[in-house]
C-alpha cells in the first residue's frame, strides 16, 4: 500500500521524525521559524494528515487548500485556538492535542511568574547590575506576598488545578475560581476552593491568574474594566493566551497604578515587538511563552502529538483526541 503523506510544519526532533518517516511519506518545512503562510497553503494540498504548532493557523482556508484527503490535524501544543475545530469537526477532520504532559511545566512556570513578579526578582537584578544597589535598606525592592494573600483563578482546567495545588505550600489563605462552567461542587471539595463571580474575584484577589483557554468568550475579557475592579495591590498572572487580555488596557493599569504588577507569559502579538510599551515598565515581566519550555515535556508533546497522528490516520483511537 502507498504511504499516506503527511505535512510536518517544523523542524521536530530526529526520534519523533524518524517514527514519521517510518509510516508516511514526510514533506517537512525544516526550520525552526514558522513556516510561511504561502508555503504552508501551498504544502497541504493533498496531504492526509498535518504536524503542526501553535503559531500555524488552520483554519478554513487551510482546510480548502488541503482538500478532501485531509483526516488528521495534530497540534503540538494543547490550546487548539488556531485550529478551526468546528469546521474540522463538520469535514469530519480529528484534531489531537497535547493535555495532561504540559501540566506540571506550565503550573511550576506559573508559580516562578508570581513570585518573580511579587518579589520584583527581574527588577531587582537590573538594579544590582546597574549599581542601583546601595547599602541594605529596610523598605527597598518590598513587594506583596503569597502567605495569607487570596489568589484567583479565571479559568480552573488542568493548569489551573496544579497551580492551585502547588500554592498550597505558599500559605495561600483562599483561593477563587471563576470559570466558563461555572460553580464546579467537586472543585470546592476536592481542591479547597470557593467560586466566586468574575466581578468578586477581581474585587477581592490579591493575585489574579488567567489560566482559560481563549474563547468567544474570554477575549478580552481583562480589559480596563476589569483592571479597574481589580485591588491597586493586585499582581496579574497571564500564562493562558495574550488574546484575553486587552494590553493597552494592561498598560495602563500599570502606568496608572490601577494594578500593582503583571507577570505574562503571552502576549498579542508573538513575538511582542522589543519596543512595545510593557517593556518599558518595571512592574511588568515578560516571559516568551515559555510555560511548557522543559526539555522532558517538549519532547513528551512532541511524542504525544506523532502518536496522535499515526493512530488518527491509522484509524485507532488516538491517545488525546480533541473533543469539542
Ligand atoms: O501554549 C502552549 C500550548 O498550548 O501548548
Amino acid at each position: 500500500m502507498p504511504k499516506l503523506d503527511i505535512l510536518i510544519t517544523r523542524n521536530i526532533p530526529g526520534a519523533a521524525l524518524k517514527l514519521l518517516r517510518e509510516r508516511f511519506k514526510v514533506d517537512i518545512w525544516p526550520s525552526d521559524e514558522v513556516i510561511p503562510r504561502p508555503t504552508l497553503l501551498s504544502k497541504i494540498k493533498d496531504k492526509d494528515g498535518v504536524l503542526c504548532l501553535l503559531t500555524d493557523q488552520i483554519n478554513k482556508e487551510v482546510l480548502d487548500k488541503a482538500g478532501e484527503r485531509l483526516r488528521v490535524v495534530s497540534t503540538i501544543s494543547v490550546g487548539v485556538d488556531h485550529v478551526d475545530t468546528v469546521e474540522c469537526t463538520k469535514r469530519g477532520i480529528k484534531v489531537g492535542n497535547t493535555p495532561d504532559i504540559l501540566t506540571a511545566a506550565t503550573a511550576e512556570l506559573t508559580v516562578g511568574l508570581l513570585i518573580s513578579t511579587s518579589r520584583r526578582i527581574v527588577e531587582g537584578t537590573h538594579a544590582a547590575r546597574n549599581g542601583d544597589w546601595g547599602a541594605w535598606k529596610l523598605m527597598w525592592m518590598c513587594g506583596p506576598t503569597l502567605d495569607g494573600a487570596t489568589v484567583g483563578l479565571f479559568g480552573l482546567g488542568r493548569i489551573g488545578t496544579a497551580v492551585v495545588q502547588r500554592l498550597k505550600a505558599f500559605g495561600v489563605k483562599k483561593f477563587l475560581y471563576n470559570t466558563a462552567n461555572k460553580k464546579n461542587n467537586n472543585f470546592e471539595k476536592n481542591l479547597g476552593v470557593q467560586f466566586a463571580s468574575f466581578h468578586d474575584l477581581l474585587h477581592e484577589s490579591d493575585f489574579i491568574i488567567s489560566c482559560c483557554a481563549l474563547n468567544k468568550s474570554t477575549a478580552g475579557i481583562f480589559n480596563k474594566n476589569a483592571f479597574e475592579k481589580m485591588k491597586n495591590s493586585s499582581i496579574f498572572i497571564n500564562i493562558s493566551r495574550g488574546g484575553v487580555v486587552n494590553q493597552e488596557d494592561l498598560y495602563h493599569a500599570l502606568s496608572h497604578n490601577i494594578i500593582r504588577g503583571a507577570g505574562i507569559d503571552v502576549t498579542t502579538p508573538e513575538p511582542l515587538p522589543t519596543d512595545h510599551p510593557l517593556f518599558s515598565l518595571k512592574n511588568c515581566v515578560v516571559t516568551p511563552h515559555i510555560g511548557s519550555a522543559t526539555e522532558k515535556t517538549r519532547m513528551e508533546m512532541t511524542m504525544l502529538a506523532v502518536q496522535n497522528l499515526i493512530c488518527g490516520l491509522d484509524g485507532t483511537e488516538m491517545p488525546a483526541e480533541y473533543k469539542q
